[in-house]
């Protein structure tokens, strides 16, 4: 089996020799808990991260039993200040530590009116905060070392504000954009960052949330949605869109918007805004 190290990609024919540990946030359930899975099967080492310590030690005695990898769990809620601290501390000390998959999340019920200021504030706190806290903790070191990935899961909803979840979609358009401006500053430096865009799949955050799923149209199952996220992560994809058809897509949005990178550096405004004389 042919390893490749995360960053610079070296083959090695030792399939246990220089695989990095995976640290996942949110891996109690749903992406996260099926991230642990198959990094598992790949043969990392996984330190798990999330609230629920029964269901973490649930699952981290199933991997250790299925695959033979290490798994280590870190229960911390990621809105608390003390606990997160934790978790930063432990991607700076342990070397080992080679992937931070940022996962931790949650949508909040009902229309911002309505929403609840606390409930907002937890909401960008888990989504946003805990995503940039995390890899502000991991890079230092892993440009240090020239090698390393960040995963950080956004979702589609972060390009719809059509979609009415604004502040969840205001979270995931941060995640989307702090992984691209951090792939343009880390990449260079041998850090691979990926930002990872599912659509709807079927995971507990429906019923967190207050919804039922078997009452939403079909959406993709879990596994699935994984599985095309790890091919991307294999390209070294810095945006993978695992429901998008035509890559082309993407890039003709990316293309249009940086056809406006030119007016950005104006000093005057544009004639459209000029007040007529
Ligand atoms: N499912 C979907 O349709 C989509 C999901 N996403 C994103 O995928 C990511 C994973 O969500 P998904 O698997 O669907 O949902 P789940 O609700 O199944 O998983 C969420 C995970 O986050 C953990 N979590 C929640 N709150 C906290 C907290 N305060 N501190 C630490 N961990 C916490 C939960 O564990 P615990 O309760 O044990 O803490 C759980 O492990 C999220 O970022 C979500 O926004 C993006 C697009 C679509
Ligand atoms: N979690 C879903 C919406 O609430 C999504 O991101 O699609």
């Amino acid at each position: 089996m042919t390893v490749m190290n995360i960053g610079s990609i070296r083959e090695t024919s030792n399939p246990m020799a220089d695989i990095p540990s995976v640290l996942i946030t949110g891996a109690s359930s749903g992406i996260g808990a099926t991230y642990a899975e198959r990094f598992a099967r790949r043969g990392h080492d996984l330190v798990l991260v999330a609230r629920d310590i029964t269901r973490l030690e649930a699952l981290a005695a199933r991997l250790r039993a299925e695959t033979g990898v290490a798994v280590d769990i870190l229960p911390a809620d990621l809105t608390q200040p003390g606990d997160i601290a934790a978790v930063e501390t432990r991607l700076r000390a342990d070397r080992r530590i080679g992937v931070l998959v940022n996962n931790a999340g949650a949508s909040l019920a009902g229309r911002f009116e309505k929403q609840p200021a606390d409930g907002l504030d937890r909401l960008v706190a888990l989504n946003a905060t805990s995503v940039v806290r995390l890899a502000s903790a991991v890079a230092p070191r892993f440009v240090e070392a020239g090698a390393g990935a960040i995963v950080n899961i956004a979702s589609v909803v972060g390009l719809i504000p059509e979609f009415g979840q604004t502040v969840y979609g205001a979270t995931k358009a941060f995640v989307l954009f702090l992984s691209q401006g951090l792939s343009f500053e880390l990449a260079p430096k041998g850090v691979y960052v990926q930002a990872v865009l599912p659509a709807a799949t079927r995971t507990e955050i429906w019923e967190r949330a207050g919804a039922d799923v078997n009452a939403l149209p079909a959406m993709m199952e879990v596994g699935e949605l994984v599985d095309a996220a790890l091919v991307g992560f294999d390209r070294r994809e810095p945006v993978t869109i695992p429901v998008l058809g035509e890559a082309g897509k993407w890039e003709a949005y990316q293309a249009a918007r940086q056809t406006m990178l030119p007016d950005f550096s104006q000093i005057h405004a544009a004639e459209r805004y000029r007040a007529a004389s």
